[in-house]
C-alpha cells in the first residue's frame, strides 16, 4: 500500500502539492487524475523518493521509498518513457537496469515478450515511436516483479490497440493483488481502467472515491430545452419561470438551456403557463468527463483563450444557479454539497485517515507478468494538452488555495 499524509511540495514560491493525504490499496487500479500541472508527477516523484516533501510524508509498504529494503523488487515505475539512452537497444537498456538491481538476464526477455517488443528488442530505442517507448518504460517497471507499480500517463502516444492493451494489463496486475497507481488527465480513460479515483487540482485533493461512487454521484439527469431562435424574450421568460419553480438553468453553447431539478412534464407545463413555445425538450445524462471537467475547472492552470471567451459568453445574468453540484463555499466539507462521505474538497482540512490493514497481495506466479523499476527516471512526463472540451457555463467556486497557489504562479520553472 502507498500512504501519503499531509504531503506538500514547494518549489520556491510555487506550491506544486499541498496537504495531500490518501491511500492506494493493493488489488485495485487506482486512477490519479488531475489537469495539466496539478501535481501528479510531483506526487509520484515524492512517492519514489526522487523529490523530498517540504512537509508531510509518503510511505510504500510502511517505509519511505529510500528506506525500503530491496526497492527495485518492490516498486516499479514508469515516469518518463523518453528517459532512455537512444543509442542502446531495448534489450541493452533493460539489461543495464536488470544488472543494477541484480535481476537475471532471462527476466529481460520475459518482460520484452510481455510488452510485445520481442521483435524489436535489438533495435536502437531512438528509432522507437512514442508508443513503443511507453511499452519499453512499462517493461522496465516490470523487471523486478514488484508488488507496487506506478505509471505516469502510460497511454500517452499509444494507438487504440495499445490503449486497450495497457488498460487490460493494469487490470491484470491489480487482479494479481498488486498495488497499481496510474496517473492520467482523462476521466474517460480512467473510468474504463480504474477501480478507485484520486482527483487533484492545483496540488490539492478534490475527490477520493470508488469509480462506482463517482459514476453514481455524477451521472445527473438534466433536460435540454430550446425556445424559438431569434426570440431571446421567450428564452428569458422561460428561464425566469423555471428558476422560480426551483429549477436550475444553465445556458448551453448552442443557445439551448440545460435544466436540472425539474421533471420534463413540469418543464412543459411551466413553459405552457408562461406562454413560451418549445422547439426542443429532451432528457439527457451528464457524462463522467463532463463531471470531472466541472470538478477540476476551477483548478485548471492552462486554458485556451478561445475556451475562456466561450465561458464568458455563456454566463447569462440571472440564469445561473447559486451552487450547482460542485458549487460550494471554499473550505466547505464535501458532505454539505452533495459529495459522498470521504470526499474532500479544497480547503477542507480533514485529518488523515488511520492506516488500514489489508490482505497482502497475491504472490507472483512464475510466467505471469511483473517486475521492477530499477533506477526510476526523474523527469516528469511531457503530458499532452487538455482535450478541447468547452468549459461549463458557470465555473464552480474557486478552490480555496493557499496564498501561493495562484494562477500567477503557474510559470513552469522546470
Ligand atoms: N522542479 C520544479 N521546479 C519548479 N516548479 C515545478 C517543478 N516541478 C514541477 N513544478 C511545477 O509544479 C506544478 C505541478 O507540476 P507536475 O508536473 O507535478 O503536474 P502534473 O499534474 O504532473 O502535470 P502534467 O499532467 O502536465 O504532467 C506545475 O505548476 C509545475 O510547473
Amino acid at each position: 500500500m502507498i500512504e501519503a499524509v499531509g504531503l506538500t511540495k514547494r518549489y520556491g514560491a510555487k506550491t506544486a502539492v499541498y496537504n495531500l493525504s490518501f491511500q492506494v490499496r493493493p488489488g485495485a487500479v487506482t486512477g490519479f487524475l488531475g489537469p495539466n500541472g496539478s501535481g501528479k508527477s510531483t506526487t509520484m516523484r515524492m512517492i519514489l523518493g526522487l523529490d523530498e516533501p517540504t512537509a508531510g510524508h509518503v510511505t510504500v509498504g510502511g517505509y519511505p521509498f529510500r528506506k525500503l529494503p530491496n526497492a527495485p523488487r518492490q516498486v516499479g515505475a514508469l515516469l518518463d518513457a523518453k528517459a532512455v539512452h537512444g543509442g542502446r537497444s531495448a534489450r541493452q537498456h533493460l539489461l543495464c537496469l536488470a544488472q543494477l538491481s541484480g535481476i537475471p538476464a532471462r527476466r529481460v526477455d520475459e518482460v520484452l515478450g510481455v510488452v510485445g517488443l520481442q521483435n524489436v528488442a535489438r533495435k536502437r530505442s531512438k528509432g522507437f515511436s512514442l508508443g513503443m517507448g511507453q511499452r519499453l518504460g512499462i517493461a522496465a517497471a516490470l523487471l523486478g516483479d514488484p508488488q507496487v507499480l506506478l505509471f505516469d500517463e502510460p497511454v500517452n502516444g499509444l494507438d487504440p490497440e495499445g490503449i486497450l492493451w495497457v488498460r487490460n494489463f493494469m487490470k491484470q496486475l491489480a487482479s494479481e493483488g498488486r498495488t497499481v497507481f496510474v496517473s492520467s488527465h482523462l476521466m474517460s480513460e480512467m473510468a474504463l481502467t480504474a477501480d478507485h479515483l484520486i482527483v487533484i487540482g492545483r496540488g490539492q485533493l478534490l475527490a477520493d472515491m470508488s469509480v462506482k461512487d463517482f459514476i453514481s454521484y455524477n451521472s445527473a439527469d438534466f433536460a435540454r430545452v430550446r425556445t424559438p431562435e431569434g426570440d431571446p424574450g421567450q428564452r428569458e421568460k422561460l428561464t425566469a419561470a423555471l428558476s422560480e419553480a426551483g429549477g436550475q438553468v444553465l445556458p448551453e453553447q448552442d443557445g439551448a438551456l440545460r435544466v436540472t431539478g425539474l421533471p420534463l412534464p413540469r418543464i412543459s407545463d411551466l413553459a405552457h403557463g408562461a406562454d413560451v413555445r418549445l422547439w426542443e425538450l429532451s432528457p439527457h445524462q451528464a457524462s463522467l468527463e463532463e463531471a470531472y471537467m466541472r470538478m477540476t475547472q476551477g483548478a485548471v492552470d492552462y486554458r485556451s483563450t478561445v475556451d475562456e471567451r466561450a465561458a464568458l459568453q455563456q454566463q447569462m445574468p440571472g440564469a445561473v444557479p447559486q451552487g450547482g453540484p460542485y458549487g460550494h463555499a471554499p473550505g466547505a466539507p464535501a458532505q454539505q454539497v452533495g459529495f459522498p462521505p470521504g470526499t474532500m474538497l479544497p480547503g477542507y482540512a480533514e485529518p488523515p485517515a488511520p492506516p488500514q490493514q489489508h490482505a497482502p497481495g497475491a504472490p507472483y506466479t512464475p510466467g505471469a507478468p511483473m517486475p521492477s523499476a530499477p533506477g526510476a527516471p526523474s523527469a516528469a512526463p511531457a503530458a499532452p494538452a487538455m482535450p478541447p472540451t468547452a468549459p461549463p457555463a458557470q465555473p464552480p467556486a474557486a478552490p480555496s488555495a493557499p496564498a501561493d497557489l495562484t494562477k500567477s504562479d503557474t510559470e513552469d520553472a522546470r
